[in-house]
């Protein structure tokens, strides 16, 4: 059975993953914080890693990205979203006004994981603005953080499946600023894996270096994919980290490697001087209305 590795059990990432599998037996494997579920698979302790690449609202998308290129040579073998649906979660009761409703003046501090916490910006500034804001590696921790200190006026951000793995109560449902909230993430690991759904298409994700003192350089590197009609749904820059102004294009191509035109492509690109890195060529899919089974 494949091991995979996940923030820890409540998390919106082990809810996908739950998706992701629809049943099919996998072993989730969790870790504390995003930097051990990389470097889990990359020791080889696990199979695989779930890495979320990008949210609607708030990416973590330039961070994770980063690990995936400068530490660790995980190959990216399936792209999928999923909704994260932010709670108000708190210990039973704690701030029950008596009256059947929720007396938001008794939060001294709210606790989740700075993206979910960026998620609900409206919701805090307008029912808890005085309450100290506290960064945690998952939405779950801080779950449990909460659930350990209770009667201390704190609450966490953190969705159903952390509510009910704590025996927590959902003091204020959907919270997000926006209702469609979803959170891309990247199953990567050395080798390919048997998806239990059907995808939508197929990704390949490749790093360009651009020559230095080449002027148009980043124009041809499109015109080899435009000319060929490859379909791109991403173009980012991102440092190198290696020395100041220099940048990698992380460019994700509707297509899979084994197609007639990418590997003309990838070719006529290397021949323009330029650096190529393949980062995976994976199935994406979507997400249907459904909820997660929960093992
Ligand atoms: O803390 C969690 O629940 C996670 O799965 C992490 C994470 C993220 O890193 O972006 C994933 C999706 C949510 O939107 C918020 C946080």
């Amino acid at each position: 059975m494949k091991s995979i590795a996940v923030l820890p059990q409540g998390t919106t990432s082990h809810e996908a993953l739950l998706y992701l599998m629809k049943g099919e037996p996998c072993r989730p494997v969790f870790y504390k914080l995003i930097s051990d579920v990389f470097l889990a698979t990359a020791r080889g302790e696990t199979d695989y890693s779930v890495i979320p690449v990008e949210n609607t609202i708030e990416g973590s998308v330039s961070m994770h990205m980063d690990w995936l290129i400068h530490e660790v040579d995980l190959p990216m073998q399936a792209e999928w979203i999923y909704p994260s649906v932010q709670n108000l979660i708190a210990n039973p009761g704690e701030f029950a006004d008596g009256k059947g409703g929720v007396d938001y003046s008794g939060i001294v501090k709210i606790l989740s994981h700075p993206v979910a916490m960026a998620q609900c910006g409206h919701f805090i500034r307008s029912h808890a603005p005085t309450a100290e804001l506290e960064t945690v590696g998952s939405t779950s921790e801080a779950v449990e953080i909460v659930k350990n200190n209770p009667g201390k006026g704190w609450a966490a951000i953190g969705i159903e499946l952390g509510a009910k793995t704590f025996g927590l109560e959902i003091i204020a449902s959907k919270i997000t600023d926006h209702q469609n909230n979803f959170t891309r993430f990247v199953l990567a690991g050395p080798d390919k894996l048997d998806i239990p759904r059907v995808s939508i298409g197929s990704k390949t994700s490749v790093l360009v270096t651009l020559p230095e003192d080449f002027p148009g350089a980043l124009h041809q590197v499109l015109s080899a994919f435009a000319w060929r009609k490859l379909n791109l749904s991403r173009i980012e820059s991102r440092p190198t980290k290696k020395k100041l102004g220099t940048y990698y294009f992380h460019i994700d191509v509707l297509e899979p490697l084994e197609s007639v035109l990418l590997p003309a492509a990838i070719e006529e690109i290397k021949a323009l001087g330029c650096q190529v890195r393949i980062l995976g060529s994976y199935p994406t899919y979507t997400y249907e209305e459904e909820k997660a089974e929960v093992q």
